[in-house]
């Protein structure tokens, strides 16, 4: 009995010690999981953590769940040293750049620093579906080479001088008409202008009509607006795996957002078929100018290869997503600014006026008399720092080890350049906060800047800089140079933009519903 017992207890001990054993050999192993579970999904790879970098709960709380005004979102990018941070992006993770040098360092050396997207993976999604295909934007290489010369023959006439200038004055006429129907009061400018570019970009690039001035319901722009909007919903752009055949029954909204881009695409198709049809019967040349005729045309010019449809298709995609949005929301942020600050609003009102006369009807502007215009200029330059239309530039990939500022950027490294964040880099310029188109002028604090980096750069820069910009800068002066002769306006009482700009986008941003009131001058 006192035998068994004792083996009982050795026993006893035995399984004890045995069983402490495997709880902590079980706790060990559950520890170090862990901690690669949160190595590896939290923290940036180890290669580039030197560099200072978000944490993925900060950043996934700050993009889900808090509405930061853009002020506070300027405050938070204060806190970024160096002008270079890390953080989980659509893609992975990504080093966004926001010093002058480091900036510099980016654009100047596109054969270091390539376009990342990857075309081939993921046509899926509606951002990959809309504009992630073989286009100028992405494209990269040969593919970009070849895309560079077709559009140096048809770009350069659409696009770029002489822009369709009497095309932007008709039809922001129609724009000033819809204002003076709606009695000029809680106009809806963020509306309204997204509304006038997308019938300019509609007739400039395919000689469409979309009519989303006349009549904002019509299916076409409907359509379109469906597939902008759901460019931007945060959920989708960050968590694109959602986006994505299995996921859908579950969203039946975003199904519906994935048909009508089936439908527009369809539209186009159906579009370039006909122009060929079109220009095959007709044969003369020279008399076309819009993007998607002169793209056709190309394939006539012995220098270069012809694009195929599909190809066709992709860049007139990628005309719309590049060229719509950005210039609206440029625009609106001007009206916003000018809304705030009336003095350099009667000033800008006073320049065009000397140059356009004060007659109490519509002018259209001419090519000269835009570019007469240069404390307008200044504004459009200013507003463009304070709120780029576009947040960033698409990311690049770097093709071998380098340095950006000093730190060490391995090769394969996902890269960015904040335009944001350059833009409202306290380093760079004074009282960023704060509207002072002055600073654009000859002389001004720009004029000053030294060319050891670049502090600017709404359009970007170096050889992928954007190929809209003029025609974007003349559009915005012609809106403005018409709305300024016809009206004074004011942000209403009530206006949730009263304090700060509310703002919403992801890729491009613009001012959240932006109401103004009008008040004719003839
Ligand atoms: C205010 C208006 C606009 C802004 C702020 C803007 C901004 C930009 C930026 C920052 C880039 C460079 C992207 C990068 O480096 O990754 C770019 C490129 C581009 N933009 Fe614009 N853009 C505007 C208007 C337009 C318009 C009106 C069009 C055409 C209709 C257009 C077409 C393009 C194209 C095709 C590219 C790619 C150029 C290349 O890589 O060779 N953009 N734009």
């Amino acid at each position: 009995m006192v035998m068994s017992d004792t083996i009982q207890k050795v026993f006893l001990s035995t399984n004890y010690k045995r069983g402490i054993q495997y709880i902590s050999i079980g706790t060990a192993i559950m520890l170090a999981l862990s901690y690669a579970c949160y190595d590896i999904f939290w923290l940036p790879p180890r290669r580039i953590r030197h560099i200072p970098h978000w944490k993925y709960t900060n950043f996934f709380i700050k993009t889900f769940f808090r509405k930061a005004s853009l002020q506070e979102k300027i405050k938070q990018s204060a806190d970024i040293r160096d002008g270079l941070n890390l953080r989980p992006d659509r893609i992975g993770w990504t080093i966004h750049v926001s010093s002058p040098s480091g900036v510099k360092t980016i654009l100047s050396k596109p054969d270091v620093f390539v376009k990342a997207f990857n075309k081939a993976d993921n046509k899926k999604t509606i951002y990959e579906r809309f504009v992630g295909g073989n286009n100028l934007l992405l494209s990269e290489g040969e593919d970009y080479k070849r895309l560079k010369k077709v559009t140096n023959i048809t770009v350069n006439p659409a696009f770029r001088r002489p822009v369709p200038i009497q095309l932007f004055g008709r039809m922001t006429q129609r724009t000033l008409q819809e204002i003076d129907q709606m009695g000029g009061k809680q106009v809806d400018m963020t509306d309204l202008c997204n509304r006038l570019t997308l019938d300019i970009l509609g007739k400039a690039v395919f000689d469409f009509n979309f009519d989303a001035t006349g009549d904002p319901h019509n299916e076409w722009t409907h359509v379109y607006k469906s597939i902008m909007e759901s460019m931007s919903n945060k959920l989708f752009y960050y968590l694109p795996f959602l986006d994505q055949g299995k996921w859908l029954w579950l969203f039946p909204k975003r199904y519906q957002a994935h048909q009508n881009l089936t439908k527009f695409l369809n539209m186009l198709s159906e579009m370039i078929s006909n122009k060929r049809q079109t220009i095959a019967a007709n044969h003369e040349e020279g008399t076309r100018n819009d993007l998607l005729s002169l793209m056709i045309d190309s394939e006539l010019n012995e220098e270069v290869d012809g694009l195929t449809d599909e190809e066709i298709m992709e860049n007139l995609c990628i005309f719309f997503f590049a060229g719509h949005e950005t210039t609206a929301n440029a625009v609106a942020f001007i009206i916003y600014n000018l809304a705030k600050d009336q003095e350099r609003q009667e000033q800008a009102r006073q320049e065009v006026l000397h140059h356009l006369g004060d007659a109490p009807e519509d002018i259209l502007p001419t090519l000269e008399d835009a570019m007469k215009l240069t404390f307008i200029n200044q504004i459009m330059k200013e507003t463009m720092r304070m709120y780029g239309p576009v947040s960033g530039i698409s990311p690049r990939i770097t093709t071998e080890d380098t340095f950006i500022d000093g730190a060490f950027i391995p090769k394969d490294t996902f890269v960015s350049v904040s335009i944001f964040r350059l833009h409202h880099n306290e380093k760079v310029w004074k009282s960023h906060n704060e509207f002072i188109p002055e600073r654009f002028s000859p002389e001004g604090e720009f004029d000053q800047f030294t060319n050891e980096g670049i502090q600017w750069a709404p359009f970007g820069s170096g050889r992928r800089q954007c190929i809209g910009m003029n025609f974007s800068l003349f559009e915005q002066k012609v809106v403005l140079a018409m709305l300024l002769r016809k009206y004074t306006w004011t942000l209403p009482e009530d206006s949730i933009h009263k304090e700060n700009v509310v703002t919403s986008g992801i890729i491009t941003v613009c001012p959240k519903e932006l109401r103004i009131n009008f008040e004719r001058r003839y």
